[in-house]
């Protein structure tokens, strides 16, 4: 009976949970649209040949439901297994340019960074729960993308 009032106060309402990863990758900033001369003028020392490296963090957060009987809007294990699959193994000691198929024609901003992490954590998490994609390239850059 206790159980189950207290599983009671839980339904309905909605949380967010969010789990933090760290990679570390380098890239250059350089559109195939842009002459060599524009890409200088547009991207500056971002747009050095030999690239520079970041060490990103991102930010996954999911919404929904918390389960009455669980407590849980997702389990973080289940969280953290889906940005292993689409963060660290993909992304982490790459040059994202050369080493992710999807940054060879499209400019490896932090803008971009964000739409493919969302894209690929929509695939891999339960349907409708991904809310934010929140991308630290510097301490002082910061990109949300919402999916919209
Ligand atoms: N809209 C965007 N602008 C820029 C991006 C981006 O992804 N989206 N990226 C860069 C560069 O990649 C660059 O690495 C940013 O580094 P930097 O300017 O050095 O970073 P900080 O501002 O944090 O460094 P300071 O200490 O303030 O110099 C550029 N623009
Ligand atoms: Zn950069």
């Amino acid at each position: 009976m206790a159980e189950s009032s207290g599983s009671n106060k839980a339904a309905g309402r909605v949380g967010y949970i969010t789990r933090v990863q760290s990679f570390s990758a380098c890239h250059r900033l350089h559109s195939l649209h842009l002459s060599d001369e524009e890409n200088k003028e547009v991207y500056g020392k971002c747009n050095n040949p030999y690239g520079h490296g970041h060490n990103y963090k991102v930010e996954v957060t999911v919404r929904g439901k918390i389960d009455p009987v669980t407590g849980m809007v997702m389990n973080l294990t289940d969280l953290k297994r889906c940005i292993e699959e689409v963060i660290m193994i993909p992304l982490d000691h790459k040059n994202l340019d050369k080493d992710v198929p999807y940054f060879a024609n499209v400019v490896s901003t932090t803008e971009n960074l964000a739409v493919y992490i969302w894209d690929n954590m929509a695939k891999a998490l339960p349907a409708s729960l991904l809310y934010e994609i929140r991308v630290h390239e510097t301490d002082k850059n910061i990109v949300v993308y919402r999916g919209e």
